[in-house]
């Protein structure tokens, strides 16, 4: 590209435009090639590219772009209920609003802005989503892609009612995986989880990693703050860094099912794995005044480069 990190303009670098739909999306750029894209709508993040221009995450070639609907892959944001665990739609409301760009957060750590390509995006209680959930809140997502190509969300969401309020959480993170039945997940092993093919029943782990042969739907409780996905066919591993988020979501459909994926290719599911940091099993509880902060930082390395491998 010929740019040197020094005198890269981020700012710059981050492009407001529309989708295909006239969505506006926001593509973020970095000196080294590598970019991110998130749309307004639902604040999901479409796209994730390595420097050399390679999709990291999923999206399904059958995606339905409905109105005011998530499409299914990238990262959808699922608050304030992952799944079905309440009475809102699945996965809570946020993923099928429309999101602000917000142009006066409140500062992060310097750390967080430093040689980064990032957006701030906003999502406020609306008086229509109150009468299903009735808390007024407000809820800030930064997006950052870093130099090093790494991707991270910073989700902080304030309680601006009277009174407590609690939610579950998730950033569905549909990584792309070369072949299902190669992935390894490491850094889940010995813990429970709660198994949601088997009612929810809460199982210990056995295996020494976790590995794909039929459907998972788990959700791995009080997880290590790092985990691993190891592709062996593509010699590469998603590192999964997480703080303020203790479970691990894990899912893989293994075949479409069919009436209730429409938006899903018939042998898709080889290609996508659903690794989604998350607060499940202890939902959040939000005090008036007070801010939850929820971090996500994935990056791509060299299997063999791998310190956590
Ligand atoms: O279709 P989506 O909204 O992406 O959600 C799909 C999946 O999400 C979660 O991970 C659940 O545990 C799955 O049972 C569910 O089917």
């Amino acid at each position: 590209m010929g740019h040197s990190a020094a005198v890269w303009d981020f700012r710059a670098a981050t492009e407001i435009t529309k989708d295909q739909n006239g969505i506006g999306q926001v593509v973020l750029r970095t000196p080294q090639g590598a970019s991110a894209r998130v749309s307004l709508l639902g604040a999901q993040i479409t796209s994730w590219r390595n420097e050399q221009g390679e999709e990291l995450l999923f999206t399904s070639s059958k995606t339905i772009s409905k109105a005011l609907k998530a499409t299914r892959g990238g990262i959808p944001i699922c608050f304030p209920q992952f799944g079905n665990c309440g009475s809102l739609e699945l996965h809570g409301f946020a993923r099928n609003r429309m999101w602000a760009v917000d142009e006066n957060p409140p500062p992060l750590p310097a750390n967080d802005s430093n040689g980064k390509s990032f957006v701030d995006l906003l999502l406020k209680s609306s008086e229509e989503d109150m009468k299903c959930w009735p808390h007024s809140f407000e809820f800030r997502l930064r997006v950052s892609v870093t130099t090093d190509g790494d991707l991270s969300l910073i989700s902080r969401i304030r309680n601006i009612n009277g009174k407590p309020f609690s939610f579950s959480f998730a950033y569905h993170t549909y990584l792309l995986v070369s072949d299902i039945s190669e992935i390894r997940i490491e850094g889940l092993e010995t813990l429970d989880y709660l198994d949601n093919l088997f009612q929810k029943e809460r199982i210990t782990e056995q295996g020494d990693a976790i590995t794909f042969e039929s459907e998972v739907d788990r959700v791995y409780l009080s997880s290590p703050n790092v985990i691993a996905v190891l592709d062996h066919e593509r010699k590469q591993t998603y590192v999964i860094k997480k703080e303020g988020l203790p479970d691990v979501a894990v899912w893989n459909p293994w075949e479409k099912k069919s009436k209730s994926m429409v938006d899903f290719g018939d042998e898709e599911y080889k290609q996508m794995l659903c690794v989604d940091a998350a607060v499940i099993e202890k939902p959040v509880n939000l005090k008036p005044g007070e801010e939850w902060t929820g971090r996500l930082q994935l990056s791509v390395v060299p299997s063999s480069f791998c310190s956590y491998c």
